[in-house]
């Protein structure tokens, strides 16, 4: 049998996580979106619990068709027959009964022998067939159990009419080789295995659920439970997105196929993350939002050759619309390049590199450079007319008991530094005193703004700017991620204007105007 069914438990395993709770119509669109997802089996909650996971199981039974609808019962009759009552108009309804095996449990918490879960184990089962013919049954704790009881125990369950054996690694505690191990051990010690569906059920304690749920399909198991964004209790599930994926991406490993529509994991991540309100980290593998973002120079050049080269899943196939290239400090002229032929620009080969210093420039303030920060840096080189003045440094105090004080460093025509200070009402007024004093250009500021340009506490902003000498308007833009840097951009851009205009008599707009 190569198909390997995917039990999902996100709605009962899931929910346990601390803080996941989960109203009746949150299970029941998750429990939609599990079945479009194509989901084997959707375990809908443990209806004992309380009403409100009674009525959810039941809800979502009675609706989903697709998929089998399990819901879990403690090795208890109250529990088993809540379980059916809830269960009993799905379509195809399955009980999974649980007790714990491991001696740590059995002394500790049941307070019971080997013996009398063995005996309880296998009545259950019974009650539960008595029921429904599809039949789960755990171990809790397997994985610290002594393997000889766990044979004996799965025996006495098959013989009770239990259709799927899960191996629960309860508490993360099992390395790959051991876990492996164990359902191998399983195979050739139980003698009526061939009457049930091997499964396995892995928590993350050690962060090992997925590593431990593939080696054991690689020895035999044919269900695995899992949960989307592997959410579960404590450090949670194998996560479902994990295991389907690496399946999927190793066939040469995985002699087995699942049913998952792939293109749905990542809107089924999304909603999952929504309704829980757990975040899901952005290194997460298959739905975090940088598993499909490449920020270094070097993997970005590569991407943009070949994707294969550093991508080993299409992120199409995931339900991901595309790769991107994240451009920031550690990015090349590759990519550089490429954002900016995607934005349109295509920019000599004296104005890319003006560019990309830029960029590097404004990469080390920011963390992301976004494109509406690269349409403003293009614009910012695009707009600079030739410098008689260039801005080499600013410094301003200000505050709300200090005086507003701004000292610049221009560097002059003939690359003479010059350097002065002046008090303001304010920082900007501080900086354009400053200037004026060593541009010494008459003029009248008319019209002063600020934008931000992008989001976040580094966002950029832009100045626009007009002054006007002798009857003539001429605008400047400044941008940086300081605003009293763009406000002094912006004024050293419209002056260069008016120097440009006097010297080289640059034709004005009928209005007056240069813009
Ligand atoms: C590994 C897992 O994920 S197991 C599933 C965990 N999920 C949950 O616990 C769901 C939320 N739980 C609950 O709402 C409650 O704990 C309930 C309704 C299940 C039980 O509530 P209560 O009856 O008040 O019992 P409480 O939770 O305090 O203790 C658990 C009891 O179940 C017993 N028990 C635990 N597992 C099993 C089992 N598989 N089969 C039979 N009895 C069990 C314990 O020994 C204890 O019994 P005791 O009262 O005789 O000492
Ligand atoms: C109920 C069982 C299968 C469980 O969740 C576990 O053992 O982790
Ligand atoms: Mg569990």
């Amino acid at each position: 049998m190569n198909k390997l069914l995917i039990f999902d438990t996100t709605l009962r395993d899931g929910e346990q996580a601390a803080g996941a709770s989960l109203n009746i119509q949150e299970k029941l669109e998750i429990a939609r979106a599990l079945e479009a997802l194509g989901v084997d089996i959707i375990e809908a909650g443990f209806p004992v619990t309380s009403p409100g996971d009674f009525e959810a199981v039941k809800r979502i039974a009675a609706e989903i068709r697709g998929c089998t609808v399990c819901g879990l019962a403690r090795a208890n009759p109250k529990d088993i027959d809540r379980a059916w009552e809830a269960l009993q108009k799905a379509r195809d309804p399955r009980i999974h009964v649980f007790i714990s095996s491991s001696e740590v449990h059995m002394v500790h918490q049941l307070k019971k022998s080997r013996e009398e879960v063995l005996s309880l184990a296998r009545d259950m089962v019974a009650r539960a067939k008595g029921y429904c013919s599809n039949i789960e049954f755990s171990p809790m704790d397997a994985s610290r159990s002594d393997p000889q009881f766990i044979y004996a125990l799965l025996e006495a369950v098959i013989d009770a009419g239990a259709t799927t054996l899960n191996i629960p690694d309860t508490v993360g505690y099992a390395m790959p080789f051991e876990f492996g191990g164990l359902i191998e051990g399983i195979f050739n010690n139980v003698p009526n295995i061939d009457r049930a569906v091997i499964s396995v059920h892995c928590h993350d304690d050690l962060g090992l659920s997925v590593a431990n749920s593939l080696e054991a399909v690689r020895r035999g198991a044919r269900q695995v439970e899992c949960t989307v964004n592997g959410i579960g209790e404590r450090a949670g599930n194998a996560a479902l997105e994990e295991v389907v994926m690496a399946i999927s991406t190793r066939p040469d490993l995985y002699d087995v196929t699942t049913s998952i529509n792939t293109e749905l994991i990542y809107p089924t991540s999304r909603l999952v993350s929504q309704r829980t309100g757990f975040p899901v980290q952005p290194n997460k593998s298959v739905v975090g939002a940088n598993a499909f973002r490449h920020q270094s120079g070097i993997h970005q050049d590569g991407v943009i050759k070949m994707p294969k080269t550093y991508e080993i899943m299409d992120p199409k196939t995931v339900g991901v619309p595309a790769s991107s290239l994240v451009l920031g400090k550690l990015s090349g002229r590759h990519a550089f390049k490429e954002r900016l032929a995607e934005l349109g620009y295509n920019l000599s080969e004296c104005d890319f590199d003006r560019a990309f210093a830029a960029f590097k420039e404004l990469a080390d303030k920011k963390k992301e450079v976004t494109d509406r920060d690269i349409e403003s840096l293009v614009a910012e080189e695009q707009r600079t007319v030739i410098e008689a003045y260039h801005l080499d440094r600013l410094q301003v105090t200000c505050g709300d008991r200090g005086i507003p004080t701004a000292a610049v460093r221009l560097i002059g025509p003939g690359g003479k530094v010059l350097e002065d200070a002046a008090l303001g009402t304010g920082p900007v007024d501080a900086v354009y005193k400053a200037i004026n004093r060593l541009v010494g250009v008459p003029n009248r500021l008319t019209e002063f703004s600020i934008t931000s340009i992008t989001a976040g506490i580094d966002a950029i902003g832009e100045v626009f700017i007009r002054i006007e000498s002798e009857g003539v308007s001429y605008s400047g833009r400044g941008a940086d991620t300081d605003v009293i840097v763009s406000s002094a951009k912006a004024y050293m851009n419209a002056l260069n204007r008016l120097l440009a205009v006097r010297m080289n008599g640059q034709a004005k707009t009928p209005s007056g105007t240069v813009n």
